[in-house]
Formats: C-alpha cells, structure tokens, sequence
C-alpha cells in the first residue's frame, strides 16, 4: 500500500521557528538578574504590514545589548516602539518593571526622565548651544536654579570627554563626532537607568568610532547604566556588547557572539562568519 508523503512536505515547508528560551535568548543568563526591559508577545505594524510578531526580548540591568539586523527588519521600529514613540497592536513592554501602556501624564514623564535616548541624526536643536541643548530635559524634568543646570551641563560635557569650551558651540559648529557626544551628553543629562542609542557610531571614521566605542563602555561601566544600542558596526558588536540581540523573522534572538556563531541561521552566519564580521573578530583577538 502506498505511503501518503503529503503532511511530511507541508511541514518540510514550513520554516522552523528557532526554539527560544525565556527573554529569547540562546541560553539562558538570567541567574537571578534584574530585568530591566522585558517584550512579551509583541507585535508592531504599520497598516497590514507586519514588521515583528510574537517577538520576546528581556535586558538585564547593567549590560551593553546591541540590536542588529539586515535592512528594514525593524530595528529602528522596535527602538522606537520601547521608547513609546510607536505603538504596539500586541503584547506588552515592560521597561523598568512598568508596563508602558499603563503609563501616562506624569507617570509617563517620570519614566522618560528614567531613559535616555541618542537617536542617530543627534536630534539636537539647532539654534541652541550644547548647554543649552543638555538643560532642555533637566528644565523640563527637574527644573533647578539655573546655574546649577549650567553645572550639570558642564558636568555632562566633561563626561563625553568634549572640551569645556563645547558648551557654549551651537551643533552646526562642532565635528560630527563632536555632536554624537554632545546628543549623548544630553541623553545622560538626568543619569537615565537605561540609555537607547541608535546607530552611534555611523558616519565616524573608524578612528573615531573606536573611541566613541570605548567611551560608551567606560559609561557602562562607571555609571552602572544598561545600554540598548542599535548599530551596522561589528566592530562595536565585538569590543563593547556583552549580547547582541538579531532581528530575525520578525523576532528577536539574543545571545552573546559565541552562542550567536553556533546559531544555525543563513543570516547569522553570513554576518559573523562574512568578511567582515572575521575582520571584526580578528581585531579584537
Ligand atoms: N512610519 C512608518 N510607516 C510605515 N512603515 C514604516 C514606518 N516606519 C518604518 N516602516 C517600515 O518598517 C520596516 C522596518 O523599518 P526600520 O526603519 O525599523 O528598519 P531597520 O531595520 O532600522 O532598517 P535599516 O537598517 O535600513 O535602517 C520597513 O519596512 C519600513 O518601511
């Protein structure tokens, strides 16, 4: 008698979804740790267009996290949608215990107060100095005397490693690295728990890049501050993310590079096992 193949093919079809732990992660670290980030089930689109599904993703306090992905996979919609400048149509966002749907008026600006954000253009204003730039979210958050502000500010400038006279530049008169630190200056203006940073290192010289890199370790490490930054750079995948998480169909996998090598996804592994990502290992070895 006749074997039926039909059900075998469709499930030969079907590309498998990767077996996640909990978080999404490859093995699981959470040991305890504190999870200051936590996407459960969650969707986002825009119209018909689904650009994540299902997606699970947990941060742990204190760590560097970078988002990678090819083009239009959505790494810039999910930042986005963290930082609630986008809506989800499923699933819930915990950020720092909270779910941010719940929170509005005051709750929603006490918790933006909690967060920092770099976005990739720098997002400074234009007509006003780096100061001036930095005091924006201390007045509209804190609201303190004036010179203290200057003094925070100043503080802030020192911190990026920009020259005490920076603080007085308007953005137009700075380098493009200069302005990278500036927007991250301001994003450290209120010592956020969590700190977003959205391709920080594009459009440096590798130089550059390399000390922006180190820069934002030395902040991990010296404020305790966690890190979710989206980036191209393998070279900064590799000298500063304890994990790297992959936007992949339409979820997120996380896990550090050596786990992400042993992942068996053409994507994964075209990435750090390409050209470049073996240039990028090699460099740090
Ligand atoms: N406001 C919007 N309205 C409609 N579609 C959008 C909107 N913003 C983003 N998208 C779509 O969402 C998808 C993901 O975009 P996103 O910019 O997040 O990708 P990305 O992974 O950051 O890409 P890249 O690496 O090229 O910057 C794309 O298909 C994009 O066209």
């Amino acid at each position: 008698m006749a074997e039926t193949a039909a059900p075998a093919k469709e499930h030969a079809e079907k590309p498998a979804s990767p077996k996640l732990l909990e978080g999404g992660q490859l093995v699981d670290h959470r040991d305890g740790r504190d999870v200051v980030l936590k996407l459960r089930g969650v969707r986002t689109q825009f119209g018909d267009n689904i650009i994540h599904d299902n997606l699970d993703f947990d941060v742990f306090r204190g760590e560097i996290v970078g988002l990678v992905g090819g083009s239009g996979t959505g790494k810039s919609v999910l930042l986005r949608t963290i930082i609630g400048l986008n809506g989800h149509t499923k699933g819930t966002i915990e950020m720092l215990g909270v779910d941010i749907s719940t929170l509005h008026g005051q709750a929603e600006r006490a918790m933006q107060a909690r967060t920092g954000v770099q976005f990739q253009d720098g997002a400074l204003f234009s007509s006003l100095s780096v100061t001036d730039n930095i005091i924006v979210p201390v007045r509209e958050h804190v609201g303190l005397e004036e010179q203290t502000m200057r003094d925070i500010a100043a503080l802030k400038v020192a911190m990026v490693g920009l020259p005490p006279d920076a603080g007085d530049k308007k953005p137009s008169e700075l380098s493009g690295g200069m302005r990278k630190r500036a927007s991250l200056a301001r994003a450290l203006a209120l010592d956020p728990d969590l700190l977003f940073l959205d391709e920080p290192t594009a459009g440096l010289d590798p130089i550059g890049a390399a000390h922006y890199d180190e820069l934002v370790k030395d902040l991990n490490k010296s404020l305790g501050v966690t890190i979710l930054m989206v980036t191209h750079d393998l070279d900064s995948l590799y000298a500063v993310c304890d994990r790297i998480a992959v936007l992949l169909d339409k979820r997120v996998v996380v896990g550090t590079i050596d786990e992400l090598l042993g992942f068996d996804h053409p994507w994964v592994q075209e990435y750090f096992r390409g050209p470049r990502g073996r240039a990028a290992a090699k460099q740090q070895e």
